[in-house]
């Protein structure tokens, strides 16, 4: 008897859960909404006492609807627009438009053990950085076709906290087959990155003036730009033998590569860039330099440029504004990049050419590797990998260390949001403005912290990071990526739903 009852009850049961189940769907987001996301909803606003627009600093809110900012409004006009939804006020922390890293090596696939899709956007996420661009070399193999960006497509797939898009390489094997460039760009690359020096990737060899101007009139029907790392190795510096003796000083390395080879690349580069010019063969192209060192002569001929209306721009970072030769201890490979950190009188004319507007932007140009390859023990700066760790730190990077030269919040926009989405052609995105798309990063610049032990870092090997010991300012406290709450306080989001980049 009381089985029987059972087994009626049974359908009954199933009947009723069912209908449960499909209410309950109905009225909540999808369960991978909600796991995009730290916050449940689509729509709401967040308020601040501190937005940075491109109209200035104000105090007021932004609404956020289906991953895009639908409205701005200021102090007055939030109590009326705030009956429609859910407020998050984060006070006095400052708003801003999402970071846009336009240089960063993750090494996925093929080096995932140097840092990877999950492990680097989870740091970029927790450093405000809401885009960054992959670079095509130190993963393996490099990003030079249609094939192996489908590689890189592929990996990322579900694994990305943050958007990435992707430069392509310009390589000797195919900057004079038209159709390979054409089929990679085509394929969705932002644009084309080379070296004019080796590499130090066997995969990526370097490439010459000749290539260069193969590459750019590709480009130029694309209206791409095409990144260079300006270094041509001299052979006017130190003797072999000298150098061997003292590897572990870091004046050695720097003896290895004088500012001679960064103005000896970009003198060859000002006669290509000539032809980007309105009328000119690569009209519609754009010349972009990565990580400008030297602040002399290198820094002169790009001004001239310029002046003379070439379609060119540069980039330094971080780790040039912040650190000098003189700081940088015996063995301390960590500091070991190319072009190498100069003399403090170059980093202080790296800030004037910032600030007075000669040097567009910033990026991380971070370039990890596994610590074996550090050298650390061994301290040898000569077979030491070359790269600086930094990715999540940027930002308060350079807040920190700007704070003597009176860097403004706007400022600190224009160079790591604005011109960076404007180099990789992203118009939705650095701006915060009506229409673009919700990637924003909240942070406290008054806020002090030690980057020990206890500090969460997401890099796959903080220890090879020089800016590990130092006290910084301004602590992210939470990230949005096309509206979804991808980060804060130390929690990501379950999923990774950033979203890879492809240029149509
Ligand atoms: N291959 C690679 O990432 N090289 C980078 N590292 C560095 O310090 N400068 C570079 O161009
Ligand atoms: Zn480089
Ligand atoms: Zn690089």
């Amino acid at each position: 008897m009381e089985n029987l009852f059972q087994w009626r009850l049974f359908p009954l049961l199933t009947l009723l859960v069912s209908f449960m189940v499909f209410f309950y769907v109905q009225s909540h987001p999808k369960l991978s909404e909600i796991r995009c996301s730290l916050l449940p909803y689509q729509h709401y606003w967040i308020a601040s006492k501190r937005i940075v627009t491109p109209q200035g600093i104000i105090s007021g809110a932004g609404m956020f609807s289906d991953g895009k900012i639908a409205s701005v409004v200021k102090e007055d006009e939030k109590r009326e627009s705030f009956k429609l939804g859910h407020v998050i006020d984060y006070g006095e922390a400052v708003v801003m438009p999402g970071l846009i890293d336009v240089h960063t090596h993750l090494d996925d696939p093929g080096k995932a053990e140097w840092e990877g899709f999950p492990s680097g956007t989870k740091a970029a996420a927790a450093g405000g950085i809401t885009t960054l661009v992959d670079m095509p070399l130190n993963s393996f193999p490099s990003t030079v076709s249609r094939k192996t960006l489908e590689l890189k497509i592929k990996s990322a797939e579900e694994r990305i906290y943050v958007d990435v898009g992707f430069w392509g390489g310009l390589v000797p094997e195919n900057a004079f087959d038209r159709s390979a460039l054409e089929d990679l760009l085509n394929a969705g690359v932002l644009g084309l990155k080379s070296f004019m020096c080796p590499s130090g990737i066997n995969d990526f060899p370097m490439t010459n003036t000749t290539h260069i101007k193969e590459g750019l009139s590709v480009l130029a029907k694309y209206r791409r730009p095409l990144l260079v790392h300006a270094e041509i190795q001299q052979h006017d510096h130190l003797g072999l033998q000298e150098v061997v003796d003292d590897a572990r000083s870091y004046s050695t390395y720097l003896k290895t590569r004088p500012t001679s080879w960064e103005e000896a690349a970009i003198s060859e580069l000002v006669t290509l860039t000539k032809d980007t010019r309105v009328g000119g063969s690569a009209s519609g192209a754009h010349l972009h330099i990565v990580h400008l060192s030297d602040s002399t002569s290198s820094l002169d001929l790009i001004k001239e440029a310029k002046s003379l209306g070439d379609s060119v721009t540069v980039e330094t970072c971080p780790h040039y504004l912040a650190f000098s030769a003189d700081e940088i201890g015996d063995g301390d490979t960590r500091f070991k990049c190319a072009p190498p950190i100069r003399d403090a009188g170059n980093k202080e004319k790296l800030w004037e050419a910032l600030l007075e507007g000669h040097i567009d932007m910033l990026s991380s140009d971070h370039s990890p590797t596994i610590p074996q390859l550090k050298l650390l023990d061994d301290g040898d700066f000569l077979k030491a990998w070359g790269g600086i760790s930094s990715l999540q730190f940027v930002l308060p990077v350079t807040w920190s260390y700007g704070k003597k030269y009176g860097v403004s919040l706007e400022q600190l926009a224009l160079w790591w949001s604005e011109r960076p989405a404007k180099l990789a052609g992203q118009e939705s995105k650095g701006r915060i403005a009506i229409g673009n798309l919700a990637d924003i990063v909240v942070w406290e610049p008054e806020v002090e912290f030690n980057l020990d032990d206890d500090h969460p870092v997401y890099l796959k090997h903080p220890s090879i990071s020089a800016y590990m010991g130092r006290k910084l300012y301004g602590k992210v406290s939470a990230t949005f990526v096309r509206g979804n709450l991808v980060y804060q306080e130390g929690n990501h989001a379950s999923a990774a739903c950033g979203v890879t980049i492809l240029a149509k």
